[in-house]
């Protein structure tokens, strides 16, 4: 017979003592008592600040966390195994602690949940053939786990003396439910326990997932909710429906069941077949734009375009579609829905990484990279662009664009070198890989806008681009802070901003949120512009120092390095 991975315990004295006595001499707990006995002696002297001290020292709460800090302690020190019943002593102990301190909510669930059993660490299921009860799997992390009592495979025979014969996983599961105290397991361990030694990978969600929406999950409380940029680790692949994970921003948890890859795209070519036929759409089309510097700026930057993304509802322009490729939107459908990722530190020889700035029309995307690059030109750069259209007087080849044939640029475009592209008024205009390298090439980070059905083809191990999302703030705050701001396009002069031009942005936001957001490493809400472009500042400089997240693909183990 074993004992449950967690079931809560009433010890008999004989046990309370043996946990008590083994208090270490030099603990904070008996540190605790022995400065409490001095105090007392000075309880009622009226010495000042004593009997302050001594009640903040006295009090349970204190006492509790010091109990609790030294058994621990105690833990880690003397390995004690099995851990569960010197567990249940710990947590018996506290709630007697608990006891004595006066009633708040918080004590009250404290004390509820160091009472309750749980049986969170483990799952079961119902042999097909046999009809028997086994351990469907081990949670990493959990106390099942942690116990090394229970594994994947034994066979249930008992639970607290009533036989599991014939019954099916959700009476056991009620039995459980209903029990107080020990919880009794008579198991027939499995001849042969799994040995995990798979490499722990880490990935990031492509797509989300919410166990309690899916009915296909063995256990839904068991399952682990993620939304789309989470980074996961993933700690068992052993099932090949069912693995599971934990999200690098809760390691401390035990670990929750997510669909594993091949089940995952099952259920995303199910979904995409359910849907009704809808024609091909983009999110938005690249209209290209023109460029937007003048003579009287105090220095060149080109690939400043004037914008037509606001306008363009209005003027009922037939633009060309976008150039570059909508894989986020029409791939997310059956694509891979999770990224094997690790992390990535540029070193200060390695190449600056691109930043790439991503945002609904009108937000401020020009607006803060211009900020940015006038901050510091000698780091800062845009690309230049190509076009198909002659050059103007006043035009260098190379500064304000390449003047590049038709023939030259389709090529460019057929061989996947140009990150996005489109057409104005019969000419081409795109930004170049090559033109983004130039930059790169000269020690500095290129900043680039882009519409977000291009960061697929931007994603490269040559780039490493680094995806900051510039998105509005609520519409009161939008209204406020582009009280004066104007709209730049081609066909408007002066045009301030109108609600409906608010709520397109934040709608188109929203949009972008939902296919895209598992690319943006970072997002930024530009309300207040000179905040706003700190917060770039900041996050560009990370983006280069400090250790990232990236797919694997794009970093090569050099093990000299
Ligand atoms: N935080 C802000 N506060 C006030 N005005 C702003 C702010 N951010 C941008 N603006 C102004 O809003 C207008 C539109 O900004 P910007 O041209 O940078 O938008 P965009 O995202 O590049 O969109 P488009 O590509 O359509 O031009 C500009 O006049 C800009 O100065």
């Amino acid at each position: 017979m074993i004992q449950s991975d967690e079931g809560a315990v009433s010890p008999d004295e004989k046990d309370v003592k043996r946990s008590t006595t083994s208090t270490p001499e030099n603990g904070l707990s008996q540190i605790l008592r022995l400065v409490l006995q001095e105090l007392n002696l000075f309880y009622s002297r009226d010495v000042n600040g004593v009997c302050l001290l001594y009640d903040l020292l006295h009090s349970p709460w204190l006492r509790a966390l010091l109990k609790v800090y030294d058994c621990l302690q105690e833990f880690k020190q003397r390995k004690l195994v099995p851990a569960t019943p010197h567990a249940q002593m710990l947590s018996y102990e506290v709630v007697e602690l608990l006891h004595a301190s006066p009633s708040s909510p918080e004590i009250q669930e404290l004390r509820q949940i160091l009472q309750a059993p749980h049986f969170k660490g483990a799952t079961i299921k119902r042999h097909e053939m046999t009809g028997d009860i086994l351990v469907a799997r081990v949670i990493h992390g959990g106390l099942a786990e942690r116990s090394g009592l229970l594994y994947a495979g034994d066979k249930l025979v008992e639970v607290n003396g009533v036989s599991v014969e014939g019954l099916d996983p959700e009476q056991v599961i009620h039995i459980l439910a209903m029990s107080r105290g020990t919880i009794m397991f008579k198991v027939v361990p499995v001849s042969d326990p799994p040995v995990n030694n798979q490499k722990m990978v880490y990935v990031r969600a492509m797509t989300e997932y919410w166990p309690q929406e899916d009915p296909t999950i063995p256990c839904a409380d068991a399952g682990l909710p993620f939304q789309k940029g989470d980074i996961l680790q993933i700690v068992d692949r052993n099932d090949a429906l069912w693995w599971q994970a934990r999200k690098i921003s809760d390691l401390g948890t035990c670990a929750g069941l997510i669909p594993s890859n091949h089940l995952m795209k099952r259920k995303q070519r199910e979904f995409w077949w359910s849907q009704p036929y809808q024609p091909h759409t983009h999110l938005k089309s690249t209209t290209y734009k023109e460029e937007f510097v003048g003579c009287d700026q105090k220095f060149f930057i080109a690939g400043f375009r004037r914008s037509m993304r606001l306008c363009r509802r209005k003027s009922h322009l037939s633009q060309r579609r976008a150039g570059a490729c909508c894989a986020g939107s029409c791939c997310s459908a059956v694509g891979a829905p999770y990224e094997e990722v690790t992390r990535y530190q540029r070193r200060p020889s390695d190449k600056h990484r691109l930043i790439v700035l991503v945002g609904p029309s009108g937000v401020g995307v020009n607006e803060l990279r211009r900020q940015l690059i006038e901050l510091n030109p000698n780091h800062f750069q845009s690309a230049v662009p190509h076009t198909t259209r002659s050059k103007k007087s006043y035009e260098m080849d190379g500064r304000e664009y390449h003047y590049v044939s038709k023939e030259t640029f389709e090529s460019l475009m057929y061989s996947h070198r140009m990150l996005e592209y489109g057409e104005y008024k019969g000419h081409l205009y795109g930004t170049s890989v090559d033109a983004v390298q130039a930059v790169l090439d000269e020690g500095k980070i290129c900043v680039m806008d882009l519409e977000p059905q291009g960061i697929q083809v931007a994603r490269t191990q040559e780039l490493k681009p680094y995806v900051i999302f510039i998105k509005p703030s609520n519409m009161s705050c939008m209204k406020q802070s582009r009280k004066n701001a104007k709209i730049i396009t081609d066909y408007f002069v002066d045009m301030k901003f109108k609600d409906e031009d608010l709520q397109e942005m934040e709608d188109l936001a929203q949009k972008m949120e939902t296919q895209f957001g598992q690319f943006f490493d970072h997002v930024i809400v530009n309300d207040e512009l000179q905040e706003a472009c700190a917060q770039l500042l900041s996050a560009v400089q990370k983006a280069q120092t400090e250790p990232q997240w990236v797919p694997a693909t794009w970093v090569s183990y050099d093990p000299e390095s």
